[in-house]
């Protein structure tokens, strides 16, 4: 048959009237091949054992075509039943390994857990952390252990939080009032929005005493909310330059750029709050300063590890974006969950009122004593982690792991999302059950590598106490002092959006009812 015009065949691919696209496309075709042997070279093991099991990737691109990052969670779920917990995935030029059973959890968190303490810094991140020299994305080293250990020393141990609480209790309290308010007209809240405004003013309250009230509280709230939301979704987003790094200058999808510009109306902020803390050096006693004034006090104490203000200011971006956004959406999902369950609801407000009563207010004090509303949050933690494949890790050496190689410098996902979900490890794994925490003595750090809602080993959450305290207080004060309605027409949903942190696919609106008779109780 003659070739018409519509045929989709080599020559015309290569145009054989015009040579020079044909030696450019000869060009690009004899680079991809090499490229993908490079890759593959690069990607075996020299005489050691064999790379773990994995899809068949593609020339250059790996992997790539095949991922959905809006579902990446449960496209490595399905790829693990063919290929087993331990599998190799092709990004690009990079290599990534996705750990997806509790036992090859163990192996990388606890059994080389010092060749894999480091995250897998993007490029993205760069920007929102001046450089990757924050906490989160330091190298596991000298100058990482020194942040951690401020944090760790001075800002989330019991005495600080406990010392923080009247922040707390008084950011809640501001947040019921305005429930209050609107229920008075019965107007839909979104919770979402509101439960944010509370945990930055805390979060901010404690580092640097600042807070956004009156007017502000809305206006400026949702701005901030936006706007650190619209930065964790980037981070979210899969970046081909983190993939191809050799092209990262070129920034083609963007992000680096629209970072850049989010990061600046933050970086205005922190540049405002640090000029006022560094001229107040020494104008506060010890007891009375905040977390701030004690690093600019503190920073230049150790020689080995000297910090620079820069150094401190991506520790504050690491507060307000590693701990607001985390803090709020495990909120919003423990909300959405017990909202759109009246037996759970109904079991919480018993214990409440057995508890605290309803003739009083929800103070810290009666967290430990609410086991019901805990094993709810630990419940709500296990079906949305807030970082489904944690952040992710990266290995400083070539290791062998269950007998498999895993390459220097992987890209080491941690499949928390599936390890949830695993029925050879959890009963009827995709049902809100909160009762099965009632019967197990699982908590939050780590040591059961089934669950791990705030990840194990050396880089675990550094503020779980914190979150913990955040989380649970306010719930439990909007679930004591409100009954919730759906708005007219509508039912509760709870979906996930996948990404870096998971988030309610749409915002959970409902309409607050007082429940407590003396209207003393809502107020500040
Ligand atoms: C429910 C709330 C929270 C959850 C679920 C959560 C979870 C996590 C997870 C999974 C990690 C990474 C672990 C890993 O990659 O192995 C992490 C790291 C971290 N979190 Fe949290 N977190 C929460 C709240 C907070 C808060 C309130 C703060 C501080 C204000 C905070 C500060 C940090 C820091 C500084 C790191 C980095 C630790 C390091 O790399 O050494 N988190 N968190």
């Amino acid at each position: 048959m003659e070739a018409n015009s519509s045929n989709f065949t080599l020559s015309t691919v290569l145009n054989t009237e015009d040579p020079y696209s044909s030696i450019m496309l000869a060009v690009a075709a004899l680079f991809a091949v090499f490229c993908y042997f490079w890759i593959q070279g690069k990607a075996k093991s020299k005489n050691g054992p064999p790379l773990p099991p994995g899809p068949w990737p593609l020339p250059i691109v790996g992997n790539l075509p095949f991922l959905n990052s809006d579902i990446l969670h449960t496209q490595f779920q399905a790829l693990t039943q063919k290929h087993g917990p331990l599998m190799k995935i092709h990004l690009g030029s990079k290599l990534a390994i996705v750990i997806s059973s509790p036992d090859m959890a163990r192996e990388v968190l606890k059994t080389h857990d010092v060749t894999f303490a480091n995250h897998d810094l993007p490029e993205v991140g760069k920007i929102n952390t001046y450089g990757g020299e924050d906490i989160l994305w330091s190298p596991y080293g000298t100058h990482w252990r020194r942040l951690r250990k401020l944090c760790v020393m001075k800002m989330f141990t019991t005495p600080t939080l406990e010392a923080s609480y009247t922040t707390r209790r008084e950011e809640t309290r501001q947040t019921v009032v305005y429930m209050s308010e609107m229920a008075r007209d019965g107007s839909p809240v979104n919770l979402g929005e509101q439960i944010f405004l509370s945990i930055f003013n805390v979060v901010t309250r404690m580092m640097w005493g600042a807070t956004v009230e009156g007017e502000e509280r809305t206006s400026l709230g949702n701005e901030l909310k936006t706007l650190i939301s619209d930065i964790s979704d980037i981070e979210g987003i899969q970046n081909y330059s983190d993939f191809f790094p050799m092209f990262a200058r070129f920034d083609f999808q963007g992000l680096v750029k629209k970072m850049k510009v989010h990061v600046k109306k933050l970086d205005l902020l922190f540049d405002r709050v640090m000029e006022s803390h560094v001229k107040m050096v020494g104008k506060k006693s010890e007891e009375e300063e905040d977390f701030l004034q004690y690093l600019i006090r503190v920073k230049d104490d150790d020689e080995k590890a000297p910090l620079s203000l820069t150094h401190v200011k991506s520790l504050l971006m690491d507060m307000v974006l590693g701990g607001v956004d985390t803090s709020v959406n495990a909120s919003e999902f423990a909300m959405a969950e017990i909202v759109s369950r009246p037996e759970v609801f109904e079991k919480i407000r018993q214990e409440l009122d057995q508890v605290v009563g309803k003739d009083s207010i929800v103070e810290e004090s009666h967290l430990p004593k609410l086991p019901y509303l805990q094993a709810v949050m630990k419940e709500t933690l296990r079906l949305h982690p807030t970082l489904p494949l944690l952040v992710p890790h990266r290995n400083s050496e070539t290791s062998v792991v269950a007998g498999y190689t895993v390459p220097k410098d992987s890209k080491i996902f941690i499949n928390v999302w599936a390890i949830h979900r695993d029925p050879k490890h959890w009963d009827e794994p995709n049902e809100f059950k909160p009762e099965r925490f009632l019967e197990n003595s699982l908590d939050f750090n780590g040591g059961d590598f089934k669950y791990l809602p705030f990840g194990s080993g050396r880089r675990i959450c550094a503020a779980i106490n914190m979150a913990e305290r955040l989380v649970l207080f306010n719930i439990a004060s909007l679930l004591h002092s409100f009954d919730w309605k759906a708005p007219k027409g509508q039912k509760f949903e709870v979906e996930e959006k996948f990404g870096l942190v998971l988030k309610l696919k749409s915002p959970l609106v409902a309409i607050p009812v007082p429940r407590l008779s003396d209207p003393k109780l809502y107020t500040a």
